[in-house]
């Protein structure tokens, strides 16, 4: 099938990627000139596992990129894959889904024959049908149910595990309008779903909307609920990690997303925790639970600066800050509780001097202005440090040697293996 994907960020980019991967032809359309050149070049714009040797291997046959929107009339379908921020009161910014919609009309104007536009994007319910549709009937001349079918499919895949999450979802959800749609994305998703453990769901357009607004909130509320719990624990000086492996064992909660510590960030749990939460307002109801979920998140870096002043006078003070990105796996730092945990430790005048094995650069490009130091190693990091700050829990953290520090303090805000021992003093977050 011929396939085009509207934006090449960490969702466009890992799907044009897979689908080339089995065996449609792709085009990436996407307005950064950088990140067309780098596709082409056959490599990566985003550090993701397993992503860089797929495009290298496809570029130039089965995948291309470009900027010129025309493209989409040589294709059979059309996936949306187009950032939707969060405005300033936390609601959603269809901005840049409006104008790319318009882009997409304007080029199919010129295609004859049936056309599927696909809403891969996270958007509110309505958003596909009431937004997305009519801009583009008007600037195409098409007409949903005639020449021109819409879909909504929302995308689950994790940053760090983007291409398995991809390749090997738990479930697709196909929210279509008609027949043609939803055959259409079976044909395209068919190698995906010859596995027995993918679950098909097709429904309706907003319910297929809101089942990822749904996913994600569950997911953040029930992190959120793990660090109320192990501040609970805390608090009675029992230790969270323990509890919680007891509590997963019940097979209707589940031992996945019980890791207590710094909180939830990303650029998936924040804004579309806030966008439901404005979007539930808009439509007259009171999210009491869900503005908890985020209260909660947004209290635990603040926390863990606090536990840290309890050891170390901060004004002055060396602070190692481990790791940047939200998660560990990925470059991405939208949102990542280092950065807040940061903020903190230099409004108190603390020095910082920051590792991470993948996200520095993001961060220098993102936040010139930061005035952190950057080293090139954890050792680097940690020599003559009056104190660590675990703030992602990468793998190759669990090996640190504190030697080099000049007072072995480490505040755990993910609960890594570290080796208390040899320590002076370890704190974890919320145990
Ligand atoms: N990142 C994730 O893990 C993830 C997972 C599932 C769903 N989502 C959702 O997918 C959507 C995309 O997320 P993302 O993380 O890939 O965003 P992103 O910001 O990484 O990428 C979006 C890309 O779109 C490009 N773009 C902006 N305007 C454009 C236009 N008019 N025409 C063409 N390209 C344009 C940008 O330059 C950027 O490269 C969002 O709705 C997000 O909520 C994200
Ligand atoms: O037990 C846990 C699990 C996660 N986190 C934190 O939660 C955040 C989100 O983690 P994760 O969900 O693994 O990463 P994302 O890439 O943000 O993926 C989420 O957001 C995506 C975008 O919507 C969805 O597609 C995914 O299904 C959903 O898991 C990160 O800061 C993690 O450190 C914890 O603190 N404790």
């Amino acid at each position: 099938m011929n396939v085009s994907i509207i934006g090449s960020g960490y969702v466009g980019t890992t799907i044009a990627a897979c689908l080339a991967d089995i065996g449609h032809e792709v085009v990436n359309v996407e307005i950064d000139e950088s990140i067309v050149e780098t596709i082409n070049a056959g490599e990566a714009p985003i550090h993701e596992a397993g992503l860089e040797e797929r495009i290298a291997e496809h570029a130039g046959t089965r995948l291309r990129a470009t900027t010129d929107y025309d493209a989409v009339v040589d294709t059979d379908v059309t996936l949306l894959c187009l950032p939707t921020p969060q405005k300033d009161d936390g609601s959603l910014d269809l901005a840049i889904m409006r104008a790319a919609s318009e882009s997409l009309g304007d080029a199919l104007a010129a295609k004859d024959g049936d056309h599927l536009v696909v809403v891969k994007s996270t958007v509110l319910p309505g958003t596909t049908e009431e937004v997305v549709g009519p801009i583009v009937e008007e600037h195409s001349g098409k007409r949903v149910g005639e020449d021109l079918e819409l879909a909504m499919n929302p995308e689950f895949l994790r940053m760090g595990t983007a291409v398995q999450d991809f390749l090997e979802p738990d479930k697709l959800v196909l929210g279509t309008t008609s027949d043609a749609a939803a055959d259409t994305l079976r044909e395209l998703y068919a190698p995906i779903l010859e596995n027995p453990d993918t679950h098909l769901v097709e429904t309706d357009v907003r319910e297929a909307e809101l089942i990822k607004y749904a996913n994600n909130a569950f997911l953040a509320a029930k992190v959120s609920l793990v660090n109320e719990l192990g501040n609970v624990s805390k608090a009675y000086g029992a230790d969270a990690y323990e509890v919680l492996e007891a509590v997963g064992l019940d097979d209707r909660i589940s031992d996945r997303f019980l890791r207590s510590g710094l909180g939830w960030g990303g650029s998936c749990f924040p804004k579309d925790v806030n966008a439901i939460r404005a979007g539930a307002r808009e439509q007259g109801y009171e999210p009491e639970l869900l503005d908890a979920v985020v209260e909660v998140n947004d209290k635990q870096p603040r926390q863990l600066v606090a536990l840290l002043a309890d050891h170390v006078d901060l004004e002055g003070a060396r602070i190692a800050v481990l790791g940047l990105s939200f998660k560990p796996g990925t470059d991405d730092i939208r949102k990542s509780r280092a950065l807040e945990v940061i903020d903190s430790l230099r409004a108190h005048d603390a020095d910082v001097v920051a590792y991470d094995p993948v996200a520095m650069d993001t961060v220098r490009e993102t936040y010139p202005d930061l005035e952190i130091e950057y080293a090139d190693s954890p050792a680097a990091a940690l020599e003559n440090a009056d104190s660590a700050v675990v703030a992602t829990d990468w793998p190759e953290f669990d090996d640190l040697s504190f030697d080099g520090m000049a007072r072995r303090v480490v505040v755990d805000g993910r609960r890594i293996d570290v080796d208390e021992d040899v320590l002076e003093v370890y704190e974890g977050l919320t145990w």
